[in-house]
């Protein structure tokens, strides 16, 4: 443990936390590595206090080490079975709807592999067949917890006893990703970009704005806008953006998956939280009272480290794109030795001088793959003049070098028919090693690699088994179902991920998008001039190649197009509503999710884009006018049920 010095604000929230001890001797104890239980307790009562208010001393790993050192010493102390307070914004509590716990904490892949044999461990005792073990990855978002039952907004509090703070909601706080209200646990964030751009001028951290955000006093204007802005939110954990899968799939991809969802958020995030979703197993573990037994949070701490370059090589990607890969001297970063890192783009290896003998700050922050933080000194940079895999002189491209050989460069091709096989997910074998084999026989096409025989596999120099095994492969491929969009993306064109490939088919069926104009593609929402015209280009780019496979005959399924979706012919389809104040016919979740299923859109605030504003009883005047300012069609809850023709219950 490092030396601890109190600096002036964590010195005023000392003060505030009214300890008795003086900092001078809070420092030592820090410092000191056998601890009775008392200053133990201290110590863990200061950090937490200090760090709830925005202020920590240490890093979590370290209050988690102080925490065991505690479990030690006793098993059963309170401290331990319950969760630690957050900082009180006023006294009165209100007991919360349901008990709101901590997490388990693992800092290594070991401790999650020790959690998943506890969860295999309780499937097997409930009979639930391993195949049937899902679990959920999600962002652990570092805000303020917060529990919303559709009526009032509670927060965390001792996990028993919380506070009213519904008056956030009434400040205007929205739930994100358009959710509706009533989804229970969750945190209020604000946006990381929004902070960085806007709010740092005022604030040193966002945990000062929120728990400014449901104090009772009034509120700052510079939160005020935040929270109109839509940059400060209420995320309840049920609508998060989330990985969920076959647990050993997750084992499998660990650093993948949990780098994906680590960056899935604009939102400061200090981990992700791995769950089972299987509710079977979920009941049996059940919980202690400090954590559930079938949830764990997965953190790491930043860590840095100056490392010299040796050299700096390109890789070639599908699209032509050179990559920088510097090669290291072997350093440790968080537990493993690192050797290389990928350098952003040629730019950066140009402007901020990567080449050997160049000294880089790799940061391994939170993120399993570390990165270059910055370029502590320079050298002269190494650039390639030919494409590593064909030898064509390359080109720049705004920041990226690339390989303009498009049809024969052994590494684009390949690179391509590994992508393909990957993206389809549903067949086993054509990993790199095989398709760097089969290319060197000039299989250079997808549709090439169908028409493949086993006798030809075995000229190929593969055994007989693997030739047999690789044919069954290819059919699996075409006959295991598949989705369209995730067919399309296999492809591999720019700007045609699975995301997009989707918003594009909900609109237009597969062989459709090939005839589409760069106009009709920009009409659906989401698509901007410039990634429509690469669209177009890139689709018309594959075209022959596309059908040839297409042709082949796989099982795909359709997305189904948006207008299916709904009753189109409802007065409110294609509509943007928004709901306010207590409804009569139901709760207005319940009118929201019917409004929706009518083909409207829900929204939560009122902007110039919305249709009509449904308003319930209490609803201020204020309200309404700045509604109708906006050109809004104000109307009550009886005649909104009216013009849905809905007389009874939902
Ligand atoms: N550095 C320090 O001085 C210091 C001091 C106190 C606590 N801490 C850290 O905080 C931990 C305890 O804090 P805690 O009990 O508030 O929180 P926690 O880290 O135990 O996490 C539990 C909370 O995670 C939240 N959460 C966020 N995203 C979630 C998601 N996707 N799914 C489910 N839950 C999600 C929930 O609100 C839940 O209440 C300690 O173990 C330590 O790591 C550090
Ligand atoms: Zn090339």
């Amino acid at each position: 443990m490092s030396a601890v010095k109190f600096n002036q604000q964590q010195l005023s929230v000392l003060d505030e936390a009214d300890l008795q001890q003086s900092a001078s001797e809070l420092e030592s104890l820090y410092q000191s590595n056998n601890l009775s239980l008392d200053n133990l307790l201290l110590l863990l009562e200061v950090s937490n206090a200090l760090y709830r208010a925005g202020y920590p001393v240490i890093d979590d790993q370290s209050y988690d080490q102080y925490l065991d050192q505690l479990k030690d010493k006793d098993p059963v102390h309170p401290y331990l079975t319950t969760v630690e307070p957050e900082v009180v914004v006023d006294s009165k509590t209100v007991p919360l709807p349901q008990k709101m716990l901590s997490t388990d904490k693992a800092y290594s892949f070991e401790e999650i592999k020790k959690w998943s044999d506890r969860i295999l461990k309780a499937a097997d005792e409930l009979d639930v067949a391993e195949s049937d073990i899902q679990v959920r990855v999600t962002p652990k978002l570092d805000g303020y917890a917060a529990f919303d039952d559709g009526q009032t907004l509670y927060t965390r509090g001792d996990g028993v006893r919380g506070q009213d703070v519904t008056r956030a909601f009434a400040r205007g706080l929205q739930v994100a990703n358009d959710a509706e209200r009533g989804l229970g646990p969750g945190e209020i964030v604000i946006k990381k970009s929004y902070f960085d751009e806007v709010l740092s001028k005022h604030f040193e951290n966002s945990r000062n704005i929120q728990a400014a955000i449901i104090a009772e006093k009034k509120i700052d204007a510079n939160i005020q806008k935040a929270i109109d802005d839509g940059a400060c939110v209420f995320y309840p954990f049920a609508a998060i953006e989330n990985w969920t899968g076959h647990y050993q799939t997750l084992l499998n991809d660990f650093e993948k998956i949990v780098e994906s969802i680590w960056n899935a958020v604009d939102f400061d995030i200090d981990g992700v939280i791995i769950e089972t979703t299987n509710e079977e197993i979920k009941a049996h573990m059940g919980a202690t009272r400090h954590h559930h037994r079938w949830q764990i949070a997965y953190k790491v701490n930043d860590e840095s480290a100056e490392v010299e370059v040796v050299k700096v090589l390109p890789q070639t990607s599908r699209t032509g794109r050179l990559s920088p890969v510097a090669e290291l001297i072997p350093t440790k970063l968080s537990g493993a030795t690192i050797s290389r890192v990928t350098v952003h783009h040629y730019n950066m290896v140009k402007t901020n001088g990567v080449g050997p003998g160049a000294v880089v700050q790799l940061v391994r922050s939170g993120l399993v793959i570390p990165k270059i933080e910055k370029v502590i000194k320079a050298a002269e940079p190494e650039l390639p003049e030919n494409c590593p895999s064909c030898g064509s002189h390359v080109i720049w491209e705004s920041d990226h070098l690339m390989c303009p050989n498009k049809t024969d460069c052994p590494a684009q091709t390949e690179n391509t028919l590994i992508h393909f096989f990957k993206t389809l997910g549903n067949n086993d074998g054509f990993g790199p090693k095989v398709i760097e084999k089969i290319s060197g026989f000039n299989v250079k096409h997808i549709h090439q690699i169908y028409q493949l025989t086993i006798e030809d596999f075995v000229k190929f120099g593969f055994g007989d088994k693997t030739s047999q095994n690789l044919v069954d492969q290819l059919k699996a491929s075409r006959e295991i179902e598949i989705e369209d969009w995730r067919f399309l993306a296999a492809f591999g064109v720019s700007r045609l991920g699975g995301g997009n490939c989707e918003k594009l088919l909900q609109h237009h069926t597969l062989t459709e998008l090939f005839d589409i104009s760069v106009e009709d593609m920009v009409k659906i929402d989401g698509f901007a001039q410039l990634s429509a015209e690469a669209i177009f280009e890139g689709l018309a780019n594959i075209r022959e190649e596309f059908f040839k496979v297409y042709q082949l005959g796989f099982n795909l399924t359709q997305t189904p197009k948006l207008s299916d979706a709904g009753n189109s012919d409802s007065p409110v389809a294609g509509k943007t509503l928004v709901f306010t104040g207590t409804m009569l016919q139901g709760s207005r979740g319940d009118m929201e999710k019917q409004a929706k299923g009518l083909g409207a859109k829900v929204a939560k605030s009122v902007t110039g884009k919305t249709d009509y504003l449904v308003t319930g009883e209490k609803v201020g005047e204020a309200k309404i006018k700045a509604a109708q300012e906006k050109g809004v069609t104000v109307i009550s809850e009886g005649e909104y049920l009216t013009l849905i023709n809905a007389e009874s219950g939902l």
